[in-house]
């Protein structure tokens, strides 16, 4: 049996469409057009691609994005004084700062200092303990992005037991929330898991996102499982860069019954995620409710 593919570009531009839509809307009938600041300090050519595309994608989408580079040697002080300037401006919704930060700023301070209501990376305490208590809340882009994917991969998520594999508080810890939500049957998996494999190879929906290239292996999948893979990892292969996941992607194409490719799986959703998580923040700034008012 081959897998069928879970095309995340063509998800992710539905998604987006959906945003632009709304967008316009917003701004026709409350003149309010939400706005995204992305905070990006430093220069890592990686995280330059990503900053790029968001706020390219944020303007097709009909948002207003802001964009700050500050250099690898601005302080902290610095950085906690340009957070507290957005969390007051009003045209500001939604605020990111990309990670990681230089190794001489407390990534965890600047994270606390991002108002609640705008920190549509939803990395903020007060949101990560709204979802891990089931309640309405921002919801970290990618575990967003894996979980649209799912509902429209599967019929149900109901009953199915999902093994994640990594436990960062930006994908794993989040998306293990979400799918007990679901009521999914939810195995957390890291670094010091014993048999891996073993505990992988009950899974009904596998989710990888380790940044291992090529770690979870096609004998390590339930036939017919659906995989879906968070990994992006920079592979030089025959003098050629590749874009490589977690997942050994030849061979587990052959036993899952869906699988996301990379690029082109979950990479996309979580942009799309992010310009959705603005939308909803810029509602919620004038107590707008997304589903009843538009
Ligand atoms: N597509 C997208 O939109 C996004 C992709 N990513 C990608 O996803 C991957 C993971 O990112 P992130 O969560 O930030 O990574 P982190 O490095 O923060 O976490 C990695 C996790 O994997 C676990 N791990 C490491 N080695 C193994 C192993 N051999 N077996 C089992 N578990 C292991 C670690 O365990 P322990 O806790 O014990 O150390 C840790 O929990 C990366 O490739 C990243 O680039 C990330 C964000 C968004
Ligand atoms: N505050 C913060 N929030 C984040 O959400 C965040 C972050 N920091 N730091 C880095 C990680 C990583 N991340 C990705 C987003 C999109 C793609 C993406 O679009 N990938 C394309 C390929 C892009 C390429 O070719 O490089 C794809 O998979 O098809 C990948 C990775 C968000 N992150």
């Amino acid at each position: 049996m081959t897998a069928s593919l879970i095309d995340g570009k063509a998800h992710a531009a539905k998604l987006r469409a959906d945003v632009r839509h709304q967008a316009t809307r917003l701004l026709q009938e409350y003149g309010l057009q939400p706005g995204l600041a992305i905070v990006l300090v430093g220069s890592d050519p990686a995280s330059d691609v990503y900053v790029r595309n968001k706020v390219r994608q944020a303007a097709e989408a009909g948002l207003a994005s802001l964009e700050h580079r500050l250099p690898t040697e601005t302080s902290e002080a610095e950085l906690l004084a340009l957070i507290e300037q957005l969390n007051g401006d009003p045209a500001v919704h939604g605020i990111l700062v990309q990670l990681p930060l230089p190794a001489h700023i407390n990534e965890s301070k600047v994270i606390h200092a991002i108002a609640p209501s705008k920190d549509v990376d939803g990395f903020h305490p007060i949101n990560v303990g709204q979802l891990s208590a089931g309640q309405e809340t921002l919801i970290p882009c990618t575990p967003y992005g894996v979980l649209l994917l799912l509902r429209n991969t599967l019929p149900s998520l109901e009953g199915l037991h999902a093994v994640i594999v990594g436990r960062s508080n930006i994908v794993g810890k989040p998306m293990a929330q979400l799918l007990l939500s679901e009521h999914c049957t939810v195995t957390l998996t890291h670094s010091r898991t014993r048999n891996l494999a073993n505990v992988v190879r009950g899974a009904d929906i596998v989710i990888a996102a380790v940044g291992k290239p090529r770690l979870v292996r096609g004998d390590w999948i339930k036939p017919g499982a659906c995989v879906i893979d968070v990994g992006i990892n920079r592979v030089v292969e025959n003098g050629e860069p590749y874009l490589v996941g977690d997942v050994a992607f030849n061979e587990v194409v052959e036993i899952a019954g869906a699988i996301t490719p990379v690029p082109g799986g979950v990479g996309p959703m979580t942009i799309a995620c992010l310009l959705r998580n603005t939308l909803i923040a810029a509602c919620g700034s004038r107590g707008i409710t997304l589903s009843n008012a538009l």
